[in-house]
């Protein structure tokens, strides 16, 4: 059976061909997380002028070699004004950010200098170049100030600003269709008769496909039945994905891999050697990527965490999987059957400086309880049956850790 590392480098082969999505011009609120198509260029120099770091006097340090130098205060600039050139032998007094005038080559901070009237006493020997944020000095004319495939952040949408910038091209966000099957499922607001569950995977899904950077788009449920699953297919035409959950293990009714061929959509696997999630699907239909995802609200979390979201970040232009792995230690003994990779729920605590994963008491798949109020899946090793308190495992870490 498939590895899961091995499913998810199939998946991140397989999407070569349309990853990134077509870049879009979005406005700097728009751009927030997503990856920059183009370099941003800067069509201006960072600073613009040469300006004052401190509130104090421009002079030149020619003037005020030695400590004690005495020099007229000409004028005042302010941030935002123009100054005139400094006259021979004059300093004058400037504020943070203010241009330094032609002929000042240092500024010194006004708690290092006595002021006398129309003059100022220099405390100490200046020094050229001192406190003076030079034209360029942050940011050269046409140089790249962001490269092509940066995720923005909130430091890259002040650069962007400082640059003139109101729009950067992005990779567009991936529109990712979620289909719920099963006839047992009731969407939310509605009363669930006897035998009904209301349905909570579109919903968990669809937060995590925000999370990831996606667009999601809730379909109309499918029924158990290949008529329905053909009708809700047709409405996920031109999608970027399509994540399915429930009707892909062995039952009679899990027909969901069936409509997908039958749709047109070529299946790469639909087992991975792992729990949760061994039942999970992968193809491509078209342009579009398509996931079965088991119908278990905690098999669909985990498998959409360790395949679907990354596959969603390569669409949209984004490294990685934005997750750190990281050595971790078990809090709890653990033991399983050997041939599957389990990926625990747990919790991540920090106890001097090493990261300790506690799994959650219960692991249930069907337990909704336990898909929320934990930071890290604990990665036990296929071959391991037995795990002590202690042992090393690795930590795929989806928050921080808690405090201790
Ligand atoms: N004989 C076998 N049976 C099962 C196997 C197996 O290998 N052999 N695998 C088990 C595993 S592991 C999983 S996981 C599930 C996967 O089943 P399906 O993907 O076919 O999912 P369903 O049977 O449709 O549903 C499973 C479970 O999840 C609930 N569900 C489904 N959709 C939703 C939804 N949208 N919101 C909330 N809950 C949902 C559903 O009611 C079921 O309780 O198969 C095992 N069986
Ligand atoms: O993988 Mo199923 O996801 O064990 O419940």
């Amino acid at each position: 059976m498939l590895e899961p590392d091995a499913a998810r480098a199939r998946i991140l082969a397989a999407l070569e061909d349309v990853a990134p999505l077509p870049p879009e011009r979005v406005s700097l609120a728009e751009a927030l997380g997503r990856a920059l198509a183009e370099p941003v260029l800067a069509p201006r120099a960072l600073p613009p002028f040469d300006s004052s770091q401190m509130d104090g006097y421009a002079l030149r340090a020619a003037d005020a070699r030695a400590p004690g130098a005495r020099l007229r205060v000409a004028f005042e600039v302010y941030a935002g004004s123009v100054p005139p050139p400094l006259p021979e032998g004059a300093c004058c007094r400037i504020f943070t950010g203010a241009p330094v005038p032609a002929g000042a080559d240092a500024v010194e901070m006004q708690e290092e200098v006595a002021r006398q009237g129309a003059f100022a006493r220099f405390r100490r020997a200046a020094e050229p170049g001192r406190f003076v944020r030079p034209a360029g000095s942050d940011l050269a004319l046409g140089a790249v100030a962001l490269e092509a495939g940066a995720a923005v952040d909130a430091g890259a949408t002040g650069l962007a600003a400082a640059l003139g910038r109101t729009e950067l091209a992005v990779y567009r966000r991936p529109r990712v269709g979620l289909l719920a099957t099963g006839d047992e499922l009731v969407p939310v607001d509605r009363p669930p008769a006897a035998g009904q569950i209301l349905d909570s995977n579109s919903h968990a899904l669809a937060a995590a496909c925000r999370e990831a950077g996606a667009v999601p788009l809730l379909l109309p449920f499918a029924r158990d039945e290949r008529g329905s699953l053909r009708r809700a297919l047709a409405a996920a035409r031109g999608l970027d994905a399509l994540v399915s959950t429930g009707g892909v293990s062995v039952g009679e009714k899990d027909l969901v891999k069936e409509a997908v061929e039958a749709a047109g959509a070529r299946l790469d696997f639909w087992k991975v050697a792992m729990k949760p999630g061994k039942p999970v699907a992968f193809g491509r239909w078209g342009r579009t990527a398509v996931f079965g995802l088991p119908g278990n609200p905690a098999s669909a979390l985990v498998t959409f965490e360790l395949f679907v979201r990354p596959a969603l970040r390569r669409l949209a232009g984004l490294p990685g999987t934005g997750r750190v792995r990281l050595p971790a230690r078990l809090a709890e003994p653990a033991s399983k059957p050997a041939g599957l990779t389990h990926f625990l729920r747990a919790r991540a605590t920090v106890r001097a400086g090493q990261l300790w994963v506690e799994p959650l008491r219960s692991q249930a798949s069907g337990h909704l309880t336990s898909v929320t109020g934990f930071e890290a899946l604990a990665v036990l090793p296929s071959a391991a049956t037995r795990l002590r308190r202690g042992a090393a495992v690795e930590a795929i870490l989806l928050a921080p850790p808690r405090e201790p």
